[in-house]
């Protein structure tokens, strides 16, 4: 018998996309992402990747065309249940962050689960509870400084917060982690670090990663390469090059 292929974790058919009162920025004809997959997109600042991310997420809904998470169509839903299918299958990092600043480094960690009964289920099982799984993540993220842990994030560096943020992503081993421009406020050395080990977490959990740079050196690093220019149907004016 033929093995079993996994679901993609994104499938994306024939989707246009526009801000209100704007020229379509999006047109694309398949855009596919596999389970374990670390894929690379790249393209010019303007040419519409965090558009692109949010759609992935169903945070916007496109105009025309399917987006399918796990195999489930997003314009199917309700907004609350797109919500919530948001926060149990994909975690975010973003370029700067997010982090909440009033709360600890292992609070801002656990924050997912509040949001998310399954990725907390999922954490306590492989940890016994959620706190337990963000201090295995910060160890994982090299971060094991006992005093780190409640400490305010304001007080972190700027390669510690990137750090606390990937744990956030990752905890409670959604499907995907989408990252936007993660390591831009990074030198060149600690970049590659970082992405080793979001690599290492992320195969450790079978999440599939999409991460959004302008960093052709990381680029080689992935399984695979998109360009939106090549992928995008649609003039873009708003490009800067
Ligand atoms: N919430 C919004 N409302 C209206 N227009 C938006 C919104 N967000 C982005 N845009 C417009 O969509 C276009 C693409 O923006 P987007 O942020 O997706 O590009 P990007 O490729 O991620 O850029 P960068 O690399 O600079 O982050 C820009 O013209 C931008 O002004």
């Amino acid at each position: 018998m033929e093995p079993l292929m996994a679901e993609p974790v994104v499938q994306l058919e024939q989707i246009t996309f526009a801000w209100p009162g704007r020229a379509t920025l999006l047109d694309i004809d398949s855009f596919t992402l596999q389970a374990g997959e670390r894929v690379f997109l790249k393209g010019p600042s303007g040419s519409g990747k965090t558009t692109l991310l949010g759609l992935l997420g169903g945070v916007q809904l496109p105009a025309s065309g399917r987006i399918r998470l796990l195999g489930t169509d997003l314009a199917g839903m309700s907004s609350s249940a797109r919500d919530r299918f948001r926060a149990d299958h994909t975690g975010y990092i973003f370029q700067m962050f997010n982090l909440l600043p009033y709360l600890s480094v292992v609070e801002n960690i656990i924050l997912p689960c509040h949001f998310s009964s399954l990725r907390q289920q999922r954490a306590s099982e492989r940890h016994g509870n959620v706190q337990a799984a963000a201090l295995h993540l910060l160890a994982h993220l090299g971060l094991d400084q006992p005093a780190l842990r409640n400490q305010p994030v304001t007080e972190l560096s700027i390669g510690q917060q990137q750090r606390v943020a990937a744990a956030r992503a990752l905890i409670g081993s959604p499907e995907l982690i989408i990252a936007d421009e993660p390591t831009s406020a990074l030198d060149a050395d600690t970049r590659e670090v970082f992405l080793q080990l979001l690599f290492s977490e992320c195969q450790a959990l079978g999440s599939s990663l999409l991460f959004v740079s302008h960093d052709a050196a990381l680029e080689s690093l992935f399984d695979r390469s998109l360009s939106l220019r090549e992928l995008n149907r649609a003039v873009v004016s708003s490009e800067v090059i």
